[in-house]
C-alpha cells in the first residue's frame, strides 16, 4: 500500500514538473499583433522609439515581426544580463540587415564561428592592443592640436568673432583623422578624405533604405531585376576603387616605427589565410563602427554641457588645476582627471551611439525570462532605454556626471546598467580605445574653449537621428570664447 502511495505521488509531481516545463517552453514573448509584412508599417523610423513605447506596453521582453523576420528586444538589465552573458554561447551570431553586409566575412557582420575567433583574435593583438595603441600617442596629441588651432582659424577668420561654429566640423575630421592614423599610420588626403565621407554618408543611406526583399523571404523568388541591387553593386565598385589607392598604396611603404593595422594585414595575409574581402571589411569595419560611433557621443556630451553651464565649469575648474594654462592636455593626463571621465560616462549613458547595439542572432533555441526565443531570431537590447531605466538610475534624464562619482561604475560591460559597448563575445573590441579617444578630444575643447549656445536663451534641439547611429538631428552650433590654454599655439595661425 505505502508502495502504491509513494508511486502515485511520484507520478503526480512528475507530471505536475513536466506540464510546467512544457507550457514554459511553449510561451513566446509578447507579440505584436502580426500583420501581413508583419509589424514593419507600424515601426517609426526610429526604431527604438517604437521599441521602447511597445515594451511599455506589453512588457520588458517583447516579439516583433519586421517581414518574416521574428525579432526579440530586451529592455532592462537583467535580461540583457541572459542575452549578453547568461545565453551569450547561443546569441553571438549576426542578423545582417542589409545586403551590402550579406557576405559576413568581415568582423562586425560574420557569425560566431572559427573565422569570427581568428579575426577578432587578430584585431586584439594587432590594433587594439596597449602596445599598438601607444605607438601612435603622439600623433593622436597633434591631430588633437589641430583641431584647436582649426577652430582658432575660423574664429579668426570671423570678423565679428561671435559667429557660432559648427561643433559636428571639427568632431567628425579629428576623429576620422585620429582612427585612420591607426589605419595607415597617416592621415588620408584631402581627396581621398573627400572621397571617403562621400562613400560612408552614401553607405548610411543604403544601408538606412532597408527594402521589403531584406525582410520578406517569400519576396527573394521575386527576379531580381524587380529589386534592383544595382545602387548596392555601384557602391561596391566606388568602395573598392577608393580602397586601392588610399589604402592598398600602403603594400610598398615601409614605415618601420608606425606601422599600422593595414601593413600588419598584408604582411599576415598569407599566414592567417585571409582573402581580399576579408582585408577590406575589417579596415572599413574600423573606418564606419569607430569614427562615427566616437564623434557622435562628444557631440551629444557637448549640447549636455552647453545646456548645464556649471559642469562645464566644474570640468574645467579640474583641467586647469591638473594642467594649468601652459600646455595642452595629453592622454597621460586622463587618469588625473576623475570628473572629466564622469562626463564621458553621462554622456553614454544616456546617449549611447547605437541605441540597440547591433543586431544578435539566435544560434539555437534559448529561453530568456522564461520565454522561448526559437532558433534564427533576430534579438536586440535596448541599451539606450536601460540607461534611462529609472528603475537603475535617480532622474535618469537628467545629465548629472556626479552618479559616476558617488558609485564607482563600470561601461566596459560589467554592469548591466549601462552597456554603451555591448557585453561578453560580441562586444566592442575598442571600449578602452574610444573611451581615451573622447576624454582627450572633450578635455582639450573644454580646456582650450569656453562654449555657450549660439543665441543666449535658445533651446537646443536635443532630438536624434533615426537609425542605427543615434546622432543629434540638428547638428550642434555654438559659441566658441578661447581661454587660457589656447595662448600657447597662437603663432601656427599665420
Ligand atoms: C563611443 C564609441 C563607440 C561605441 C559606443 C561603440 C559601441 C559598439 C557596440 C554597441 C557594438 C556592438 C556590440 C554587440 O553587438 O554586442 C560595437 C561593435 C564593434 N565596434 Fe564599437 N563602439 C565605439 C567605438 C568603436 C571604435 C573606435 C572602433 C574601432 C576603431 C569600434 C569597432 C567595433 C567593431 C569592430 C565592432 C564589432 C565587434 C564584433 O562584432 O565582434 N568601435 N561597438
Amino acid at each position: 500500500m505505502v508502495v502504491y502511495v509513494i508511486s502515485l505521488i511520484t507520478i503526480i509531481i512528475t507530471t505536475v514538473m513536466l506540464y510546467q516545463r512544457w507550457s514554459m517552453d511553449s510561451r513566446r514573448p509578447r507579440r505584436m499583433p502580426r500583420f501581413l509584412l508583419g509589424n514593419l508599417h507600424q515601426l517609426k523610423p526610429d526604431w527604438t522609439q517604437s521599441f521602447t513605447e511597445w515594451s511599455q506596453i506589453y512588457g520588458p521582453i517583447i516579439s516583433v515581426w519586421m517581414g518574416t523576420q521574428l525579432t526579440v528586444v530586451v529592455t532592462t538589465s537583467d535580461l540583457a544580463r541572459q542575452v549578453l552573458r547568461d545565453k551569450d554561447h547561443h546569441l553571438s551570431n549576426r542578423h545582417r540587415i542589409a545586403r551590402m553586409t550579406q557576405t559576413g566575412t568581415d568582423l562586425v557582420w560574420s557569425d560566431y564561428s572559427p573565422h569570427y575567433v581568428k579575426l577578432r583574435k587578430l584585431c586584439t593583438l594587432e590594433l587594439f592592443s596597449f602596445k599598438s595603441i601607444e605607438n601612435f600617442r603622439s600623433l593622436r596629441e597633434m591631430e588633437a592640436r589641430s583641431m584647436v588651432e582649426s577652430i582658432l582659424k575660423d574664429l579668426k577668420d570671423d570678423e565679428h568673432d561671435r559667429k557660432p561654429v559648427v561643433v559636428r566640423k571639427y568632431l567628425a575630421a579629428v576623429v576620422l583623422n585620429l582612427i585612420s592614423i591607426l589605419m595607415i599610420g597617416r592621415k588620408f588626403g584631402t581627396e581621398e578624405d573627400k572621397e571617403l565621407k562621400a562613400i560612408v554618408e552614401k553607405e548610411h543611406l543604403l544601408s538606412g533604405s532597408w527594402t521589403l526583399l531584406d525582410h520578406v523571404w517569400w519576396l527573394k523568388w521575386v527576379p531580381s531585376w524587380f529589386f534592383s541591387d544595382k545602387k548596392f553593386l555601384e557602391h561596391e565598385v566606388r568602395r573598392r576603387k577608393w580602397f586601392r589607392g588610399a589604402i592598398m598604396e600602403e603594400e610598398d611603404v615601409a614605415i618601420e616605427d608606425h606601422q599600422g593595422f593595414v601593413r600588419k594585414l598584408l604582411v599576415l595575409k598569407e599566414k592567417k589565410e585571409l582573402t581580399e574581402e576579408t582585408v577590406v571589411g575589417l579596415v572599413w569595419n574600423m573606418l564606419t563602427a569607430g569614427a562615427d560611433t566616437t564623434a557622435v557621443v562628444i557631440e551629444w556630451a557637448m549640447a549636455e554641457m552647453i545646456k548645464c553651464p556649471l559642469v562645464q565649469e566644474k570640468v574645467q575648474k579640474e583641467l586647469d588645476s591638473v594642467i594649468g594654462s601652459q600646455r595642452l592636455m595629453t592622454e597621460s593626463d586622463i587618469s588625473k582627471l576623475p570628473y572629466l571621465q564622469c562626463v564621458v560616462k553621462e554622456a553614454l549613458r544616456l546617449h549611447p551611439s547605437t541605441p540597440l547595439m547591433l543586431p544578435h542572432k539566435a544560434s539555437e533555441t534559448v529561453l530568456l525570462g522564461g520565454y522561448k526565443v526559437p532558433k534564427g531570431a533576430t534579438v536586440y537590447v535596448n541599451v539606450q532605454a536601460i540607461g534611462r531605466d529609472p528603475a537603475n538610475w535617480r532622474n535618469p534624464e537628467e545629465f548629472r556626471p556626479e552618479r559616476f562619482l558617488e558609485e564607482e561604475t563600470d561601461v566596459k560591460g560589467r554592469d548591466f546598467r549601462v552597456l554603451p559597448f555591448g557585453s561578453g563575445r560580441r562586444m566592442c573590441p575598442a571600449a578602452h580605445l574610444s573611451l581615451n579617444l573622447m576624454a582627450l578630444v572633450m578635455g582639450i575643447l573644454l580646456h582650450c574653449f569656453s562654449w555657450s549656445s549660439s543665441i543666449p536663451g535658445e533651446r537646443i534641439d536635443m532630438s536624434g537621428n533615426p537609425g542605427l547611429l543615434f546622432s543629434m538631428r540638428t547638428p550642434l552650433q555654438a559659441l566658441a570664447s578661447p581661454r587660457a590654454a589656447t595662448r600657447v599655439i597662437p603663432l601656427t595661425l599665420d
